[in-house]
């Protein structure tokens, strides 16, 4: 159950940006921004970003077989140890905000053998299984392993928000994974397939036509289930995209602050508005990314993106990107001075 950010401290917080010694409403976006912080931090002003946190969750996909990806899933696991080394898009950007990075094996179809044990225990810790079923065919999880992977989720917001997370950010790797990112969308939003369903990492047209089909097929096989949510994810989406919503509930639960990435994060981030309502209000979107599916989940969480880079790289990279505009916004609202002290009191 999440509680709602106090209208108290958001109305406090709007007061505080409207007696800046700047014109009204000259800060634009970066001073709503700034309230929101502070909103849902519950202070005015707010506090400065001291620890925020990056969990990956990687996991593969069954549909990924199925050609409806530019790429072999051999990436995922690849992309695993590019990640543990530092050396992906997303570390890169997380060094220069200072966002600490975890990634998590939550469902790839490989054991990682050749690493270190005590590497690949903390990879494992939460693992799930490995893939996922080719949802086109059959569900994608039992609703054991769907709540597995949401109790897994669930347990890595609780250990990132004790160890002092003040922003979470979810990330994504699984080759594949557009695929029950559009389709959890076209569900949960009502939307046909074809005004969600997108390239990906880049699948030519035919690809695209084959990717809709799929989709198209999963959804049918769903029936009168599409009105269950936990139905839906099982059937339509994967461990790793489960735990993401459980990462996400919980994080809103216990009133922590959520940036979200592009289409596969924000996806998670409506399944888990529908599987619990009240999450919205505590959802932030970091970016916009081109994925046709991600414009209208966002809309139907109520946010509005950040950044608009035409960034589509996943891995939470999205929302690392859009930190520093956090940062800039609680530092306004902190540190300029108020009109009124600009001025003699009778002036
Ligand atoms: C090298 C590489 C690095 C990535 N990092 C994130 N993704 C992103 O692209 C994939 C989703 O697109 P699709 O559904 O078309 O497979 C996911 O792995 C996602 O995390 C990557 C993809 C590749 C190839
Ligand atoms: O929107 C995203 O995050 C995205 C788009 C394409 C591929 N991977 C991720």
């Amino acid at each position: 159950m999440s509680v709602s950010p106090s209208a108290e401290v958001r109305a406090e917080a709007e007061s505080r940006l409207a007696a800046l010694a700047t014109p009204p409403r000259a800060l634009g976006r970066l001073g709503e921004l700034g309230v929101r912080m502070a909103t849902l931090q519950g202070v005015v002003p707010p506090r400065p970003l001291a620890d925020p946190r990056l969990v990956i969750f990687a996991g593969d996909h069954g549909v990924a077989a199925h050609g409806v990806s530019a790429y072999p899933p051999a990436i995922t696991g690849a992309m695993v140890r590019t990640f543990l080394a530092g050396r992906a898009g997303v570390s890169a950007l997380a060094r220069a905000h200072d966002v600490a990075v975890r990634v998590l094996d939550i469902g790839v179809d490989d054991d990682f053998a050749d690493l270190d044990d005590e590497v690949r225990a903390a990879l494992q810790a939460h693992k799930v299984r490995r893939s996922c079923a080719p949802s086109h065919l059959e569900d994608a999880l039992t609703l054991d392993e769907l709540e597995q992977s949401l109790a897994a989720g669930r347990a890595v917001a609780r250990e990132e928000i004790a160890a002092g997370a003040d922003l979470l950010i979810s990330g994504d790797m699984g080759i594949g994974n557009t695929t029950p990112a559009a389709a959890l969308v076209a569900v949960l939003c009502g939307l046909p397939v074809e005004t969600v369903v997108g390239r990906g990492t880049g699948v030519d047209e035919a690809g695209l036509a084959h990717k809709q089909s799929v989709i198209e097929t999963a959804i049918a096989r769903l029936g009168d289930r599409a009105d269950s949510p936990r139905d839906v994810l099982a059937a339509l989406g994967s461990a790793d995209l489960a735990a993401t919503v459980g990462f996400v509930q919980e994080a809103a639960a216990h009133r922590v602050p959520v940036l979200l990435d592009g289409v596969i994060s924000t996806a998670c981030a409506l399944a888990a508005e529908h599987l619990s309502p009240g999450c919205a209000p505590w959802f932030l979107a970091g970016h916009l990314s081109p994925e046709p599916a991600h414009l209208p989940a966002l809309k139907s969480l109520g946010l509005e993106p950040l950044l608009d880079l035409g960034m589509r790289l996943g891995e939470g990279s999205g929302a690392v990107a859009a930190v520093p505009l956090v940062r800039s916004a609680i530092a306004l609202l902190r540190e300029v001075a108020l009109l009124s002290d600009l001025l003699p009191p009778d002036a």
